[in-house]
């Protein structure tokens, strides 16, 4: 039975997922998942700090001649006092003498003929001072579970000098297609042949997508080859099949699925395109069939397989988020199917792909994104506020646009 979408995320999202972890150097974590919370072991600033290269004074001699008592260089272990005619002359990052109530820049000062300084700026009282832990409070929680690490969780560990961290291991994913016109792009091909183009495109998405991939082959057209592929990649946590779900007579898929200890998880989405995509477990194995149709079982697996993908890798973050854009012309749909739409976002509006058709496999190097749309709607007029659901981009252009100018 095919199910709707929110149930369709619903199930995904609550699968039960047993995760194994592995403990590595932060330098290899980006893009990994952190599977422990990360607490701060120290604060930072450890210690009051200078701002500036300048003076530290006690705030209320700011009008006085001062006498420069001591240097104090970052690193420095000095524990000088000042005393209400005195300053000390200090280093950005160097550590506060004790009773120091404000940095004085140096270009703010004036050195006179006996050695001492004047100050010639107005000084507010703690200005230039870097407080301990006004960046990281010690104990605090830096980083949690199932959050990415990035080059700035990067920085957060290092400052805590933390060498190693448990990430969750990269799931196996296995790839094949079954189709007997199809053959892979370094073979040779037939007049009545076309190129599989599925596997490969699946495959590296699901590597983009953090995972390890193996590609185990193509199966014939056939239950037994279909059954021996899935057989040989039980050891994996998730197969992604493409074709050979419909009801065609050479759809096998579902056949040699049903000959192992196959548990259906729903058979099904009510969606366009996609409709015959079906999730189900085999032992451990999940076991996801997507349509044959390229653009249908790419937009399925950025629609839904990323759901199952973030859950695999043990993210946190497993739902869809969008940004807002603008329609750039008017939309109009079949009422009564939930319909994806891919197309291209450029920071303000929203172009629809002028080529959907499910079977296409132009579509998606062109598009940034997609938009889904309720099974109600049968109309969106230009400039209609739409979500946005980011498929894959580093968000850079080819025209230089203004970012300074707000409105
Ligand atoms: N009578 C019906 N026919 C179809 C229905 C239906 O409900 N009733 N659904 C249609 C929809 S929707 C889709 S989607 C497709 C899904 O079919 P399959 O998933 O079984 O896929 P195939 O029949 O094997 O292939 C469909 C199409 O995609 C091409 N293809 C398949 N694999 C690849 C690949 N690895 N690389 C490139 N292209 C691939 C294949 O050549 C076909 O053109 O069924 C509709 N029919
Ligand atoms: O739903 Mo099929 O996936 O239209 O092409």
């Amino acid at each position: 039975m095919a199910i709707n979408i929110h149930e369709a995320i619903q199930i995904i999202s609550s699968l039960n997922i047993n995760l194994e972890f592995e403990i590595i150097p932060i330098e290899n974590a980006v893009n990994r998942i952190i599977s422990q919370d990360i607490y701060a072991n120290q604060s930072l600033p450890k210690f009051n700090n200078s701002a500036m290269d300048g003076y530290a004074i006690i705030h209320k001699s700011k009008d006085k001649e001062l006498k420069i008592i001591d240097t104090i260089f970052a690193g420095d272990d000095n524990n000088s006092l000042l005393d209400e005619n005195s300053c000390i002359k200090i280093m950005t990052g160097a550590r506060i003498p004790s009773n120091a109530t404000a940095i004085v820049p140096k270009e703010d000062t004036k050195e006179l003929d006996n050695g001492n300084i004047k100050i010639e700026k107005q000084v507010k009282e703690f200005q230039h001072i870097r407080f301990i832990g006004e960046d990281i409070k010690e104990n605090e929680l830096l980083i949690t579970k199932g959050d990415e690490i990035n080059f700035a969780k990067v920085t957060l560990l290092a400052s805590q000098g933390i060498t190693h961290i448990k990430v969750y291991k990269k799931p196996k994913i296995v790839v094949f297609s079954s189709g007997e016109e199809l053959k892979l792009h370094y073979e040779k091909i037939e007049p009545h042949q076309i190129y599989n183009s599925n596997t490969p495109t699946l495959i590296s998405r699901a590597k983009e997508l953090g995972c390890d991939v193996n590609f185990i082959g193509q199966a014939k057209d056939s239950v037994e080859s279909i059954k021996q592929l899935i057989q040989n990649s039980l050891d994996a946590n998730l197969i992604i099949t493409s074709g050979g779900v419909s009801v065609g007579d050479a759809d096998f898929t579902k056949d040699a699925i049903n000959k192992l200890n196959y548990e259906n998880i729903f058979d099904g989405i009510f969606i366009k395109p996609g409709k015959p995509t079906v999730l189900g477990k085999i032992d451990n194995t999940y076991i996801l069939n997507l349509p044959g149709n390229p653009l249908a079982s790419s937009l399925i697996l950025e629609l839904f397989g990323r759901v199952l993908i973030q859950k695999l890798i043990g993210s946190n973050e497993i739902y869809p988020n969008y940004i807002l854009g603008k329609l750039d012309e008017e939309l109009i749909l079949k009422k009564g199917r939930v319909t994806i739409i891919p197309g291209t976002f450029n920071g303000e509006y929203f172009s629809i792909s002028k080529k959907r058709s499910p079977g296409m496999v132009s579509t998606l190097s062109s598009s940034n994104s997609m938009i889904v749309i309720d099974e109600k709607v049968e109309k969106l007029t230009k400039d209609s506020l739409v979500k946005i659901l980011p498929i894959n981009w580093k968000f850079f252009n080819k025209e230089n646009k203004d970012f300074l100018t707000h409105e």
